[in-house]
């Protein structure tokens, strides 16, 4: 009870029943567990392989399409992050002595700054615009990384608050990272892919045509006007 006390911020004393206080306590860490894995471990992988899609889209309607879904679910991913956050502030003891609170309390802060580079971006063309997106993308990916790996040391401090088993979840979890992370490398393979079929069967007819038909089509990526 004492340490259970130190664990709650010594809530203990406001409450005479530390046995229904550990019920709530319980429902906050899960609470704060689920808005935590629905944000980084969810909607930030499924925002950044949507804009990823965009890579090589060419028409200003698809690329807007993706941009909104993009713009909207990580916006949405950092409200429930910081809905998470306010749960484990307000419940959790804030000591911040090991990795997990650590690395978490970084993260809080580092989404929201990710989020306000998104909003200030320069427009496409511009000299800033190179710039922006090598800060955008290093800071987005290695946020979207740091909070897989708080997922995992989450769920072990789970289970050494409440002794719960937690390989269902972590298998769960990390077959939803292996399908994100196939999906992702796939992205990069798949006009490579298409491409093959392409070349190799009007290679052996006609080999200067179809250098001319390549370099048309990336001539017109070139020029392609895009609006976000
Ligand atoms: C990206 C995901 C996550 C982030 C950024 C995060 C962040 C944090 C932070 C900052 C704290 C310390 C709060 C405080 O003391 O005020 C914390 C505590 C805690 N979190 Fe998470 N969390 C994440 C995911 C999870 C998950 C998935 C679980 C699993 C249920 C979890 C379980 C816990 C537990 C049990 C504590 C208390 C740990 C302790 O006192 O040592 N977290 N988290
Ligand atoms: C925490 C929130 C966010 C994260 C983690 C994030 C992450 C990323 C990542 C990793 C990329 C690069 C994808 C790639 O090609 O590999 C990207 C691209 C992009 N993001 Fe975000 N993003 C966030 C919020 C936003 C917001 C709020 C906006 C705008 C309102 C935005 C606008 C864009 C745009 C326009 C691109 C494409 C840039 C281009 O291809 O020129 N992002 N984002």
């Amino acid at each position: 009870s004492q340490e259970h006390a130190k664990s709650t911020g010594g809530q203990t004393s406001k409450n005479d029943n530390p046995r229904k206080l550990s019920h709530k306590l319980m429902f906050e860490i899960t609470l704060h567990g689920f808005l935590l894995w629905a944000s980084m471990g969810l909607l930030m992988p499924i925002g950044i392989l949507t804009i990823r899609m965009s890579n090589r889209a060419e028409c200003g309607r698809r690329l807007k399409i993706l941009f909104y879904i993009h713009a909207i679910s990580q916006t949405l991913s950092v409200l429930l992050a910081t809905a998470g956050a306010v749960i484990s502030f307000k419940n959790f003891n804030n000591s911040f002595n090991n990795n997990h609170q650590r690395i978490g309390v970084t993260l809080y802060g580092l989404i929201w700054l990710q989020a306000l580079i998104g909003f200030s971006r320069p427009y496409r063309g511009s000299k800033a615009r190179s710039i922006w997106f090598f800060v955008h993308w290093i800071l987005g990916t290695g946020v979207s990384l740091l909070g897989i790996l708080s997922i995992y040391t989450g769920l072990q401090a789970y289970h050494e608050k409440t002794s719960r088993k937690i390989s269902l979840w972590t298998t769960m979890f990390t077959a939803e990272i292996c399908f994100i992370t196939f999906f992702y490398l796939f992205q990069d393979k798949w006009i490579y892919i298409q491409k093959q079929g392409v070349i190799l069967s009007n290679e052996l007819i006609r080999p200067t045509a179809i250098n001319e038909v390549i370099c048309a089509s990336e001539k017109k990526k070139e020029f392609a006007t895009e609006s976000c």
